[in-house]
């Protein structure tokens, strides 16, 4: 079973020296709740069953693509090509320019050409995700900045391999935005081997080249997280990406299997020379063949990848297990200046020197509901005494995380707030998702975001209020137990009460 649109493609991939079983794997359309297109076992298939194979030249990166070598590797570098995202989009562009005489040609046929993630949302429907960690990490501006300060000057200095009359169709910032999609929700970080040299054709149907070497895993699509997490990356992650070894890459067929949390039954492996998608379980007959876009959370998948994952979650309702919330340090600080009625600045010696001691900015909350220790930690910070302060910073050592009351009490006003930047209430959404009729796509879909935000705030807040009422409830036993005189002398409280 395949589909007729994959046919020349699927010729080309084994003309040039991919394996695929076809007796094993077929396509087909399954729902789009499904992922759409997708992979399906064709029979049984055992664990460890090689699926596909993809030589490293079949791979798309602009260490395979020519064009860095036409344009002159030298100049390449002093345009910052090599750095970000830039590099690969204008050799995407470039090879999808050059239609069937790309190497790429029949490949670049299957790619989408248009995609629903927000990047391509308009400003009514990303109002929806208001209040969630999308918006701030589009990086639409950034990479607007790359396409008018890096490409298109890039593109203006070489009429002979941009011509004039295909930029409007080719290079358009348009174009620049679709091949940064195509990247962002189909691409690998593949690890680079010690023979980093794959780009040449001579290697194609090299069968004696493959390595039969210890196969490792390669990491599944761009993961990075935190508030540099730009579909657009920025400079210092390919940097990163250079030192890593890893080569932000397009791999042909791999880039067709769908995902959904938890589902995973095949994974991608390197081997020096090529790529192997291996089956981690047993697939029966008719199965769909799941990849793992590592079990990202709904927010992260719908960003990168336009759609949301709805399952069965303990306690009745539906939404994606591996959902989390971000909270910015600034919120804790927010909270405990308008709590201690002092202002951000006094706190702020405290704030630079736990930023120096590599504390987090960003607290990430997830489905255990637990409060992660370093917002913990960051809040008895704020609320030190300065003598005690001054001791946490001659030992160079942040506060215990303990959850006392004062803690308790900062941390819940810190998440009352974040709360408060929603625009609507989880009981509201969950009324918009009982009459979803006429609804938008992308609003479902940004609804679906903000309530999985929304259940985790809320469900820690429940937690640490039950968590304060238990710690004053046992503080208020322990007064009432103090006897009346000691030796240190009457409580606070009895002073309090014979005056
Ligand atoms: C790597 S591609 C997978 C193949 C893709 N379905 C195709 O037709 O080429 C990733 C895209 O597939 C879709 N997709 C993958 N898993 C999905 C899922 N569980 N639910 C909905 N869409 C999914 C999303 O559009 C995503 O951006």
């Amino acid at each position: 079973m395949s589909l007729p649109e994959l046919e020349q493609f699927l010729s080309w991939f084994q003309n040039s020296g991919g394996t695929i079983d076809r007796d094993a794997i077929g396509f087909k359309y399954f729902s789009s709740a499904e992922g759409g297109r997708g992979a399906v076992a064709l029979k049984n298939i055992e664990k460890d069953q090689t699926l596909f194979t993809i030589p490293r030249y079949l791979t798309l990166s602009s260490k395979t693509s020519t064009l860095p070598e036409k344009f002159g590797h030298k100049i390449w570098k002093e345009r910052a090509l090599d750095k970000g995202w830039s590099g690969l989009i204008l050799c995407m562009m470039w090879e999808d320019a050059q239609a069937l005489n790309s190497k790429w040609g029949p490949y670049l046929e299957t790619l989408p050409t248009a995609f629903d993630t927000p990047m391509f949302w308009s400003e009514k429907d990303l109002q929806e995700l208001e209040g969630t960690s999308v918006v701030e990490k589009l990086g639409k501006e950034d990479a607007e900045r790359d396409y008018h300060d890096k490409v298109v000057s890039a593109i203006q200095s070489r009429p002979d391999l941009f011509p004039p009359g295909t930029i409007t169709i080719h290079y358009s910032l348009e174009r620049y935005h679709v091949m940064g999609s195509r990247i962002l929700s189909r691409s690998f970080d593949v690890e680079r081997t010690n023979t980093d040299d794959y780009t040449g054709d001579e290697e194609m149907n090299t069968d004696a080249d493959r390595s039969t070497g210890n196969a490792m895993d390669v990491d599944v699509h761009d993961e990075q997280a935190g508030k540099e997490d730009n579909s657009i990356r920025a400079p210092e992650d390919e940097e990163e990406d250079e030192e890593d070894g890893i080569d932000v890459s397009m791999v042909p067929i791999a880039d067709l299997l769908n995902a959904r949390f938890g589902s995973e039954n095949v994974k991608l492996f390197y081997e020096e020379n090529e790529l192997k998608m291996i089956t981690t379980k047993r697939i029966s007959a008719g199965e769909q063949i799941w990849n793992t876009y590592d079990d990202l959370p709904n927010n992260e998948l719908l960003r990168k990848y336009g759609h949301v994952d709805i399952l069965p979650l303990p306690g009745g309702a539906k939404g994606n297990p591996a959902d989390v919330v971000e909270i910015r340090a600034d919120l804790v600080l927010s909270a405990f200046s308008s709590q201690s009625g002092t202002d951000a600045a006094s706190s702020a010696e405290r704030i630079d020197w736990w930023l120096e001691e590599g504390g987090d900015d960003i607290f990430v909350l997830e489905t255990d509901y637990e409060v992660p220790e370093a917002i913990a930690s960051l809040t008895r910070l704020l609320c030190l005494s300065s003598d005690e302060w001054e001791k946490a910073r001659g030992k160079g050592k942040p506060p215990k995380p303990k959850l006392d009351s004062p803690v308790l009490d900062l941390i819940i006003i810190a998440l009352q707030k974040r709360i408060a930047q929603y625009s609507s209430t989880m009981k509201e959404d969950e009324q918009i998702l009982e009459t979803k009729e006429g609804m938008s796509f992308n609003k479902y879909q940004a609804v679906i975001v903000r309530l999985g935000e929304k259940r985790i705030l809320h469900t820690t807040l429940q937690r640490l209020q039950n968590l304060l009422a238990a710690e004053k409830a046992k503080s208020d036993n322990t007064q009432k137990r103090k006897p009346v005189s000691t030796f240190e002398g009457p409580s606070k409280s009895m002073k309090k009460a014979r005056r």
